[in-house]
């Protein structure tokens, strides 16, 4: 039985906030000053989910979605198809707000910047994962579900990935299939076997690698890595391995991460979470041969990539560990400047405890998740470091994800 909602903000993750009997709804496919209809998902005892499937009073930010598989239990990708774009900044950088107000203690007017590449927030992910059905057909996973929606075309892949015609072909063996696009024009395709399956080898303009889980990739035909160009340099990247997936984003990454870290000629920079080596190469260039920049990733095939792309700099090292235990190990005690760039789960306290007591005068911190980003922030807090400048990026349109380049300074 539907119930009606009157929806009043957005939550992180791709919800909206509303309230039932006393209950806090987070619901979805609704926008923020909107009365719907909404058929419950989930009910806990502290707050119930659900989406919504009437629209009773539409927001002005209200539009068609480009895509028509996504909408309640559709496709599960998106998040915002049914917002525009301005909107769908607003309401990131409403998140991104709420965040450091609540986590960090921090009042931060925040503006999510358009990323170069997708002006219509479509044709953009250069990275596109497909779930396979047991007959054999690919399609993309349902919201909070092991259910595979059937598509014809994903409008938020680039047109590179969707070449490749993913979902009309036959991949029967297989358990998943990505589809990567690199900025240098070369293609893979990485296809998961089900569990003691043999994966048939698809005939496509593209290398074809076979996920082999702990043992990492196997290139069954072409190259395992792939070429990504920013700002005329070449990184050599494993197709299955790190890379941001808007085509605009390293640049504007880069760019963002060296304006607020200005890495001077001589000074001592470390780049952690460096994967193929894209911030560190940027940083060794602005230290120049009188500086050091030690890279620290733990994924050995990234290691290899950023040792390669780094050998023309001399002055950038690469170390292969987890940041929690190499930094110890290999006795770092100062730095001027530190970039950090974790996964979705943040650095963590002894992780920001650790990088504070290296006294940097700068730490430039990129995070992909608003909640990790603001208590880790307030937890630098306590060690004297305050926040003094914000960059948001809208990488990732239709979806709820943002990207953030924090500045943080030794007082
Ligand atoms: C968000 S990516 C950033 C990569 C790089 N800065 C870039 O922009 O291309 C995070 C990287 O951290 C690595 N990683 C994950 N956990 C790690 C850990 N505990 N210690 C070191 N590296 C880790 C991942 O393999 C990945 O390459």
């Amino acid at each position: 039985m539907p119930v009606e909602l009157t929806v009043t903000g957005v939550a992180n993750g791709g919800w909206c906030v509303a309230r039932h009997d006393g209950r806090v709804v987070f619901v979805r496919h609704a926008l923020p000053g909107e009365r719907v209809l909404a058929e419950i998902t989930e009910e806990t005892s502290r707050f119930l989910r659900a989406d919504a499937v009437e629209i009773l009073e539409p927001s002005p930010d209200r539009v068609t979605p480009p895509c028509p598989f996504s909408g309640p239990g559709r496709c599960g990708g998106c998040d915002w198809q049914h917002a525009s774009l301005d909107a769908q900044r607003r309401m990131k950088a409403d998140v991104v707000a709420e965040q450091l107000r609540r986590l960090a203690g921090i009042d931060w007017k925040v503006v999510v910047e358009e990323v170069p590449g997708a002006p219509d927030g479509l044709g953009w992910r250069t990275r596109v994962q497909f779930a396979v059905d047991r007959d054999g057909s690919a399609g993309l996973r349902r919201h909070r579900s092991h259910d595979v929606e059937h598509i014809d075309r994903c409008l938020i892949a680039h047109p590179a990935v969707e070449e490749i015609g993913a979902e009309t072909r036959d991949w029967r063996g297989a358990a998943a299939v990505e589809v990567v696009a690199a900025s240098g024009g070369d293609r893979a395709v990485i296809v998961e076997p089900l569990p003691h399956r043999r994966a048939a080898v698809p005939d496509v303009d593209a290398s074809v690698l076979l996920d082999e889980g702990r043992r990492g990739t196997r290139a069954l035909s072409g190259q395992a890595s792939l070429v990504e160009r920013v700002g005329g340099r070449d990184f050599r990247v494993t197709a299955s391995g790190f890379w941001q997936v808007h085509p605009g984003a390293a640049e504007t990454l880069l760019d963002a991460v060296l304006g607020f870290g200005e890495p001077k000629e001589g000074e001592w920079a470390l780049d952690l979470y460096c994967g193929a080596g894209l911030f560190a190469a940027g940083l060794a260039s602005a230290v120049g041969s009188s500086g050091a920049v030690l890279g620290i990733e733990s994924e050995p095939q990234a290691v290899q990539d950023a040792r390669l792309n780094l050998r023309d700099l001399p002055q950038a090292q690469v170390e292969r560990g987890r940041v929690e235990e190499a930094l110890d190990r290999l006795d770092i005690q100062t730095a001027d400047l530190v970039v950090a760039d974790p996964p979705r789960a943040g650095l963590g306290r002894p992780v920001v405890d650790r990088v504070a007591g290296l006294d940097a005068s700068r730490i430039v911190y990129v995070s992909c998740d608003p909640a990790t980003l603001a208590r880790d922030i307030s937890w630098f807090a306590g060690h004297g470091y305050r926040m003094t400048a914000l960059r948001a990026f809208d990488q990732y349109p239709m979806t709820h994800h943002v990207e953030c380049v924090a500045l943080l300074v030794k007082e």
